[in-house]
C-alpha cells in the first residue's frame, strides 16, 4: 500500500560553504548537518547545536536557501572509515521553539556524535545532545524546549492503564540501601523487589547513561550482570527549579512521558533472542501508570531516576568493535552478525513494530569480538545468538499499511523519503537501514560518507544530498561477486523497488546461515 504513495521529485539541493573547525588537516573530513525542516514556525535554539555539528545549506522541500545561510556551525570532525572513527551519525534533533525569538525557518538537525571511547567508559562526557525528529504536522507553539523522542498524535504509546491510581497509591516505597545498589522489579512481579550492585558504565547515548550492575544475591543465573539503561531527562526538566504550572513545561513532560512509555512497553512486549530484553525496572510505576512521570512527580517532587533493567551485552555496540579492529571482520561473521539481525528486524516487523533507529550502534555483540571469532569451532556457535537489537527510543507500532510521518533516525542511515519528509513505510526505512549496515560491514565507510579520495566539492557535499541522490558506490568489492552484495543493491534503492525484510531473509547470503541457527 505505501509503495502507492509517491514521493516528491528527486530534490534540488544547493551546496553551500561551511566553516571548518581545522582546515589545516586534510585528513579531517566533515559530517554534514543537513538542515531539514518541517514546521514553519519552529525555530532553533543554538544553544542546542553539538559543537562538532556541521551544517551544510540544502534546499530540501521546506528551507529557503537564504534562511539556511544564516545557519552555520563548527565542523564535525569525523574521519569516516573505521581506522579513525571519531564521531558518528546521532539521531536527528528537533528543537521546538522553545523561548527563542522566532526564526523565519524551522529546522530539524541532525547531530553528530559517536565516539567509541562513550562505550570503552574513557571518561567520555555525556552528550548533550537530544535525539529527534519533527514532524509534518505542526508541534504546538508552546512545545518548548529540546527534548528526547517526540511522539506524534498518531504514535501515542501503548499502555496498560488497568492499574494506574491504585497501583501507584499503594506501590512499596523503594529500599534506600546505598546509591551504587539498585533495587528492581521484574516485569509483572512488581511485588518482590530484587537487588544490584553496581560495577561500571559501559555506554553512553544522547538519552541514556548506560551501567553494568551485578545482581546481589545471584540467584537468577540470567539475571546475574545486567545492563541497566538509565534515562536522561532533559536539562529543563531536571531538579525542582521549573513550574509546572507553565505550558511549555507541560507540554515537554508530556512528550518525554509518552516516548518514554512507547519504548517500555514496546521492549516489554518483545521476545526474541536477537532483541535486547527488558527484565525489569527500578520502579514498577513507569510499566504500570498510563502517565507514569506526572504519577511519581506528584509523590516525589521532581523527576525520580527511570531504570531499565535489560539484558546486558558484553561486547559491547558493533561500530566501536569494528573500530577497535579497523573494520576488518571476517566475512563468515559479518554474515553471522547481519543473519541475525534480518531476524530481529524481521521479527520486529511482523510484531507490527518499526524500530527507525537501525544503525551499527545500536547493534550490540553478546561477547567481545575476540571471543565470537573463538567460538567459530565450539558446539555453542549455533546455539547462541551473537548479537542483541537495541535502544527502542524512536520505534513506532504500527497498523498495517499505516505510514509515518516522524522525521526521525540517524543521519548517515536515514532513508530518502524521510529526509525529504514525505509519509513513509517505516518498514522500508529500516530495510534501507540495513543496507547502510551491510555495505559499511563490507566496505569499512559507510556509503553515502564523501568517497575515498574525494574531491574538496566532493567532500563539502552533505551526506543528505548524497541519499537523496542514491549517490554510492562499490570501492573494495567493486570487481568481487559476493551474495551479500544483492542486499545492499536492492535495499540502498528507490522505494518502489526496495526490498522488504522478507526478501532479505530469503537472500542466499541471509539463508546461508539462518538454516543452521539452533536457537
Ligand atoms: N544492553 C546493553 N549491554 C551492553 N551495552 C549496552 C547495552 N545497552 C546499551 N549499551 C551501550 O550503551 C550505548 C547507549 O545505549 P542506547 O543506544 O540504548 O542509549 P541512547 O541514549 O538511547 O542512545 P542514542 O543516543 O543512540 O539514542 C550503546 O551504544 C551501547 O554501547
Amino acid at each position: 500500500m505505501s509503495d502507492k504513495v509517491q514521493g516528491p521529485p528527486t530534490p534540488k539541493i544547493h551546496q553551500q560553504e561551511f566553516e571548518s573547525a581545522d582546515k589545516s588537516n586534510p585528513k579531517l573530513q566533515a559530517y554534514h548537518t543537513p538542515l531539514l525542516s518541517a514546521d514553519p514556525s519552529t525555530n532553533k535554539d543554538p544553544s542546542s547545536v553539538h559543537p562538532h555539528s556541521l551544517k551544510v545549506n540544502t534546499d530540501l522541500p521546506v528551507a529557503s536557501s537564504q534562511d539556511l545561510d544564516q545557519q552555520k556551525t563548527p565542523l564535525s570532525l569525523v574521519i569516516s572509515s573505521f581506522e579513525n572513527v571519531q564521531t558518528l551519525p546521532t539521531p536527528m534533533a528537533y528543537t521546538p521553539p522553545a523561548l527563542q525569538p522566532r526564526s523565519p525557518i524551522d529546522q530539524l538537525h541532525v547531530t553528530k556524535r559517536r565516539d567509541p571511547n562513550r562505550a570503552r567508559n574513557l571518561n567520555a562526557s555525556p552528550v548533550t545532545q537530544q535525539r529527534y525528529l519533527s514532524e509534518l504536522f505542526p508541534l504546538p507553539d508552546s512545545s518548548g524546549q529540546r527534548i528526547t523522542s517526540l511522539p506524534t498524535v498518531s504514535e501515542a504509546a501503548t499502555i496498560d492503564t488497568s492499574l494506574d491510581e491504585d497501583t501507584v497509591e499503594n506501590e512499596k516505597p523503594l529500599l534506600d540501601i546505598g546509591e551504587d545498589i539498585l533495587t528492581g522489579y521484574l516485569v509483572d512481579h512488581y511485588d518482590e523487589p530484587l537487588y544490584w550492585r553496581k560495577l561500571n558504565e559501559i555506554g553512553t547515548g544522547n538519552f541514556s547513561t548506560v551501567f553494568c550492575y551485578e545482581s546481589v544475591d545471584q540467584t537468577h543465573p540470567e539475571l546475574r550482570q545486567v545492563a541497566v539503561k538509565r534515562i536522561k531527562y532533559p536539562e529543563e526538566l531536571r531538579g525542582n527549579k521549573w513550574d509546572d504550572s507553565e505550558s511549555k513545561y507541560t507540554e515537554l513532560l508530556s512528550r518525554l512521558e509518552s516516548s518514554l512509555s512507547r519504548e517500555l512497553s514496546v521492549l516489554k512486549s518483545l521476545n526474541h533472542p536477537c532483541v535486547v530484553k527488558l527484565f525489569g525496572i527500578n520502579n514498577p510505576t513507569f510499566l504500570q501508570s498510563g502517565k507514569p512521570l506526572k504519577d511519581l512527580m506528584s509523590k516525589n517532587r521532581g523527576l525520580p531516576p527511570c531504570d531499565m533493567i535489560m539484558s546486558y551485552c558484553a561486547g559491547g555496540d558493533l561500530l566501536t568493535a569494528a573500530a577497535d579492529c579497523n573494520g576488518k571482520i571476517e566475512m563468515w561473521l559479518i554474515q553471522r552478525i547481519f543473519a541475525e539481525l534480518t531476524l530481529a528486524v524481521k521479527y520486529l516487523h511482523e510484531s507490527r513494530v518499526i524500530h527507525r533507529d537501525l544503525k551499527l550502534e545500536n547493534i550490540l555483540l553478546k561477547y567481545p569480538l575476540p571471543v565470537l571469532i573463538g567460538m567459530k569451532n565450539s558446539p555453542l556457535f549455533l546455539q547462541t545468538n551473537f548479537i542483541e537489537l537495541a535502544d527502542f527510543g524512536l520505534c513506532k507500532r504500527i497498523e498495517p499499511g499505516e505510514l509515518s510521518t516522524a522525521r526521525c533516525g540517524s543521519e548517515d542511515y536515514v532513508s530518502p523519503e524521510i529526509l525529504m519528509g514525505v509519509p513513509y513505510d517505516g518498514r522500508l526505512s529500516d530495510t534501507w537501514a540495513l543496507g547502510v549496515i551491510l555495505y559499511g560491514l563490507l566496505e569499512r565507510r559507510l556509503p553515502f560518507d564523501p568517497p575515498p579520495n574525494a574531491t574538496a566539492r566532493q567532500r563539502n557535499r552533505a551526506t543528505a544530498h548524497r541519499i537523496a541522490r542514491y549517490d554510492w558506490k562499490w570501492y573494495h568489492w567493486a570487481n568481487t561477486d559476493s551474495t551479500a552484495k544483492e542486499i545492499v543493491e536492492n535495499t540502498l534503492a528507490r522505494k518502489t523497488n526496495r526490498w522488504m525484510i522478507d526478501n532479505i531473509h530469503e537472500s542466499q547470503f541471509v539463508k546461508e546461515a539462518v538454516t543452521q541457527f539452533a536457537f
